[in-house]
């Protein structure tokens, strides 16, 4: 079987900016992928050019075996995509709106109504049925463009910050379901603000920066890649900096309190303790803090000209967004994606 998607040296440029730089990115048949990355960084382009939306400006991009753009109805028969905006039609009862999105890739219309009460039943919002998208809550709109996804039965669903301003409690619900779907064999492609969405649902994880792929990893070998600070607090303030070991890559002391800087905190407080003591010094408390993902994730996509939104919260409800530039917008509507 070949990948679920496997793009190579794939190109997007928008007029001067190039917003995909020959990103090469494969993800296998049933894993559950993340796609990271600050504002700006691709994601969105990415997807679009999977699924036809976007034109690509050069490079390859197959979808099980297919070829986006010559081959684009069975690779967009493959996928299920619950994008970021609300792009529903508004006027029809939302069961006609998964009838029809089944219908437009040929499923016959009795089992088409089938599939829309299953996948209704399934997101929770079976009792709304016969009512229009624009009388639903932000929760139910977004429980509904995941209904539509799933209409078609995709082998990859694609879901662009699926939880984008939701609140907990269907938060929660969302990932309970991508996760069964995955188990099912359902291959995820998920973008996301929050580090702690990627780091709980995904196997791999790829970090995008600037239309370029910074990297790919599991979200522990991510991890691994941070360090860890130890806190030790001695029973009096040393007179100088205790002398340690090259595992110590920075050491500071402050009054009664020591903090050295390692690569594995678990594994290096012991000698921590053992070189403390050997050299005379009394401990009464430790305390390791490891690196989170985010920190290491703001680390690998620092760039000089754009201030990253630590809080994943922030940046998710509409921190720093380059987009809402007036030109980039209307080039965007020229092209139709907006
Ligand atoms: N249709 C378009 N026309 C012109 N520029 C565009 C268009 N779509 C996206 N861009 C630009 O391409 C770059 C990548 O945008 P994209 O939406 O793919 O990023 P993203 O990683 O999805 O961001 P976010 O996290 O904010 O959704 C940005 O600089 C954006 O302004």
């Amino acid at each position: 079987m070949p990948p679920a998607i496997e793009t190579v040296d794939l190109v997007k440029e928008y007029g001067d900016l190039r917003a995909l730089q020959e990103l090469s990115l494969t993800v296998e048949e049933g894993e559950f992928f993340g796609l990271l990355g600050p504002n700006g960084a691709g994601k969105t382009t990415f997807i679009n050019t999977l699924v036809g939306l976007v034109r690509k400006t050069g490079g390859e991009a197959r979808v099980f075996g297919h070829d986006v753009e010559t081959e684009y109805q069975q690779a967009r028969d493959a996928i299920g995509l619950a994008p970021q905006e609300f792009n529903v039609d508004r006027f029809f009862p939302i069961k006609e709106v998964l009838t029809h999105k089944a219908g437009y890739h040929g499923i016959p219309e009795d089992e088409a109504a089938d599939r829309a009460d299953e996948v209704l039943k399934r997101v929770g919002i079976y009792d709304k049925r016969d009512e229009r998208f624009d009388w639903l809550s932000g929760g139910m709109k977004r429980r509904l463009l995941l209904a539509r996804a799933l209409v078609t039965d995709p082998d990859l669903l694609i879901l662009d910050e699926p939880t984008a301003g939701v609140d907990v409690q269907l938060r929660h619900d969302l990932w309970e379901l991508v996760t069964e779907l995955n188990e099912e064999g359902t291959t995820i492609l998920l973008t996301t603000h929050y580090i702690e969405e990627a780091e709980r649902l995904c196997d791999r994880v790829a970090i995008m920066n600037e239309g370029r792929k910074v990297t790919v990893a599991t979200p522990d070998e991510l991890k691994g890649r941070g360090t860890d600070t130890i806190a030790v607090r001695l029973a009096s303030a040393p007179a100088t900096t205790p002398a340690l070991g090259a595992y110590a890559h920075e050491t500071t002391v402050s009054g009664d309190r020591l903090e050295v800087r390692v690569d594995d905190g678990g594994s290096t407080a012991p000698r921590l303790l053992n070189d403390l003591e050997a050299s005379g010094h009394e401990i009464v408390d430790l305390e390791i803090t490891r690196t989170s993902l985010e920190e290491i994730f703001v680390d690998l996509t620092r760039s000089e000209d754009r201030t990253v939104t630590r809080s994943s919260a922030e940046s998710a409800d509409g921190g720093d967004d380059g987009r809402d530039d007036a030109s980039a917008k209307r080039k965007r509507e020229q092209e139709g994606v907006a």
